[in-house]
């Protein structure tokens, strides 16, 4: 590859597009950095294609970089790489390499910030590319504090590019549920899904929020609808009612809990089906509705108010999502972001919600690395500027 030797230019000895060398590649690091209402979500591109003589001209604070984000799990006391995630051999602006995938509490930010500054990232690049409603809160901090100015990138877009870059790397990216009926788990499976031919679709990004946007073509999108009730009310509602601290937590309470002890069923109603209109006794008429009864309530555990708090804000979602779905014809569904994580009882319930009530005609669609395609958008966006 073509070495730079011009100094002026701050390409780390890589060669880098736009210098006066015989520069062809972006300045390294290349980070996408998606900083959500709740998380903030860094993806880190680590070339492994690097020859001797670029590894002898690699400056210290790049190895530095490379080395401590590589080489760690855990970063501070809440930043976490999600090395399940981590994929190897990815070709990206003419290199081969490893996506890293990292994550950590948007309310530690400031920490971060204070990383970038102890790592001197701002010795290698004065800009980073970023998205989410954090690149436009914390642009300010990131100009005084580091002296880096963050480009800001459209969340929507970036999500949609990420997307179909993560889908066209990765043969079993996207999956469904089959037989996703949550009172017989054993005949639900995980299955993989051919998204070579996307259009049109749906995708619900549930986050703190939840955005919906209508997908015709690589190009052609629409933000067709949203609901403030999310990812971060489901959080939010756990802590409340369970006095749980973390998501983990959450999801692990509502895993060994019964909604059925706290929400009304149409059974509870009917004693049975409603059988006019086809509702089954099974599903949930009221949601919360038995706790306005006090012999209710003292039957509750905590793990059922997470269970209920969990099905309430999934239904809900769902409903939406296939409401939107009727009212654009789309009959695809890709469900992402963070509330999905480690979180199989509402994909599972979103995926019978979506089957159930079409009657089959819409088919709920999920992908592997869930809450990161927003910051993957932006590590690309970032390397297609420099390229262009
Ligand atoms: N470690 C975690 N900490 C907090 N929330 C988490 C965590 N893992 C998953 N979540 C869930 O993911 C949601 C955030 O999803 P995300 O897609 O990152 O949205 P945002 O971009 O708004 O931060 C939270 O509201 C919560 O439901
Ligand atoms: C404002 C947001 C785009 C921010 O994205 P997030 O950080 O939640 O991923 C999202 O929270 C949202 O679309 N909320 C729903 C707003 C509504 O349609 O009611």
């Amino acid at each position: 590859m073509a070495q730079c030797d011009d100094s002026q230019s701050h390409c780390n000895g890589l060669a880098v597009a736009g210098c006066k060398g015989e520069c062809v590649l972006p300045h390294m690091p290349w980070f996408g950095m998606d900083v959500g209402g709740t998380l903030a979500k860094l993806v880190y591109f680590e070339p492994t294609d690097v020859t001797e003589d670029e590894e002898q001209q690699e400056v210290e604070t790049l190895r530095t970089i490379r080395r401590y984000l590589t080489g760690n799990v855990a970063y501070g006391s809440a930043g976490i790489r999600d090395v399940h995630l981590q994929m190897e051999g990815v070709r990206l602006g003419g290199r081969t390499g490893t996506l890293h995938f990292i994550r950590f509490p948007t309310s530690s930010m400031r920490a971060f910030i204070e990383l970038t500054k102890e790592k001197k990232l701002a010795t290698l690049a004065d800009t980073i590319c970023a998205t989410g409603g954090g690149a436009y809160k914390f642009e300010h901090d990131f100009k005084t504090e580091v002296n880096l100015t963050l480009q800001k990138l459209d969340e929507l877009n970036s999500l949609i590019q990420g997307i179909h870059f993560i889908d066209s790397l990765y043969l079993s990216e996207c999956y469904y549920w089959s037989h996703p009926d949550i009172r017989d788990s054993e005949q639900c499976k995980k299955l993989p899904f051919d998204f070579s031919d996307p259009y049109p679709y749906l995708v619900v990004n549930i986050g703190s929020g939840v955005s919906i946007l209508a997908v015709r073509s690589k190009d052609e999108y629409q933000r067709v609808s949203g609901t403030s009730l999310g990812g971060g009310t489901f959080l939010g509602l756990c802590c409340l009612l369970t006095g749980c601290q973390t998501y983990e937590e959450a999801i692990e309470m509502a895993t060994h809990g019964d909604s059925t002890k706290v929400d009304k069923l149409v059974k509870d109603i009917y004693g049975g089906d409603y059988e006019r209109f086809n509702l089954p006794g099974h599903i949930v008429a009221s949601s919360f509705g038995h706790m306005l009864s006090p012999e209710h309530r003292e039957d509750v555990t905590k793990c059922d108010l997470a269970r209920a708090t969990l099905v309430t804000i999934t239904n809900n979602i769902g409903s939406i999502a296939r409401m939107t779905a009727l009212n654009q014809g789309i009959d695809k569904v890709v469900f992402v972001g963070n509330f999905l994580r480690v979180n199989p009882i509402a994909m599972k319930l979103l995926a019978y919600a979506m089957e159930y009530w079409s009657k089959g005609q819409l088919k709920a669609l999920f992908l592997e690395h869930e809450g990161y395609m927003g910051a993957v958008g932006c590590l690309l966006e970032l390397v297609k500027q420099k390229l262009s």
